[in-house]
């Protein structure tokens, strides 16, 4: 059985994959310096506390800070004996090579997205995932992964206005009923949740002009759901798409192999 390995810059998300669907999804913050032996502590207790019996025979990682990997290739050697597939790394291919600038270093959980993107929906689509920083990933007719956008990520903007403002409190994200706070706030949370939903609008219309082709919308990531209700911002919401990509890209490898 596969072990997928999703760490972004907040939270790694570990998920149990047997070749049909996903027994279970563990998730914890992400922490550079969790050894290998924590992980496997955390990891062991959950499984037992929902009663998997999973034989891990493979890992496969992707993670956007570099730093916890090595911790990582620890884990899957000293507690399942296989050496991890990661990527990004240069004898981790991929079913489409990007086409992008020379020498960019693409996020993995974006090679990840479009992988599982283009599985599931076919060319011609961008991903929105609101991880840390929300990015969209543009994924080609043919399935290349061929750019997007960067931008703060809802926490990342809401923490910001906290740190950088002495009167603002830290806020949760929620939306708010109207777009005129009468309270500080009622006026954060507005200008967060209202100003995501202008950029999620402007940046996908804008996306879909340069590119001159329809374009299907996924969006994925922890806060996805949050921009789903009454707004028609995505064609999909899909909580596992870079899993489901991680396992996509896996499988190309080993047949491969
Ligand atoms: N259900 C949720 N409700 C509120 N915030 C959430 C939820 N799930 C995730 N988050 C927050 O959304 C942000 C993105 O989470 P996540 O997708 O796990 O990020 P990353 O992949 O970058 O680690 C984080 O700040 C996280 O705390
Ligand atoms: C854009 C990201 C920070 C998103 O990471 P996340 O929010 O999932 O932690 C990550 O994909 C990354 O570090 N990318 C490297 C630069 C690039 O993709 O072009
Ligand atoms: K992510």
């Amino acid at each position: 059985m596969l072990l997928a390995i999703d760490c972004g810059n907040t939270n790694t998300v570990f998920s149990i994959w047997d070749g049909e669907t996903f027994l279970c999804t563990l998730r914890t913050s992400t922490h550079h310096a969790r050894t290998a032996d924590a992980y496997f502590t955390w990891y062991s207790t959950l499984v037992a506390h929902y009663g998997i019996k999973a034989q891990i025979t493979d890992v496969v990682i992707s993670s956007t800070v570099p730093r916890v990997v090595w911790n990582l290739r620890v884990f899957a050697d000293r507690f399942f004996n296989c050496r991890p597939l990661v990527v990004g790394k240069p004898e981790c291919a991929l079913p489409v090579p990007p086409r992008v600038d020379a020498g960019t270093a693409i996020g993995p959980d974006r090679l990840a997205n479009v992988a599982g993107a283009f599985d599931r929906h076919g060319g011609d689509a961008v991903v929105v995932d609101f991880g840390t920083a929300t990015n969209f990933d543009v994924v080609a007719e043919d399935g290349a992964y061929v750019g997007g956008v960067i931008a703060p990520g809802v926490n990342l903007s809401l923490e910001a206005l906290h740190q950088g403002a002495a009167a603002l409190p830290h806020v949760d994200i929620t939306q708010p009923d109207k777009v005129i706070g009468t309270n500080t706030v009622g006026c954060i949370q507005s200008g967060v949740f209202w100003g995501y939903v202008g950029l999620i609008r402007g940046i996908i219309g804008q996306i879909k002009a340069e590119y001159g082709r329809p374009m299907k919308v996924i969006g994925t990531g922890g806060l996805a759901p949050l921009f789903a209700s009454g707004e028609m911002l995505f064609d999909t919401i899909e909580d596992d798409l870079t899993m489901h990509g991680l396992t996509v890209i896996y499988d190309y490898n080993k047949d491969k192999a």
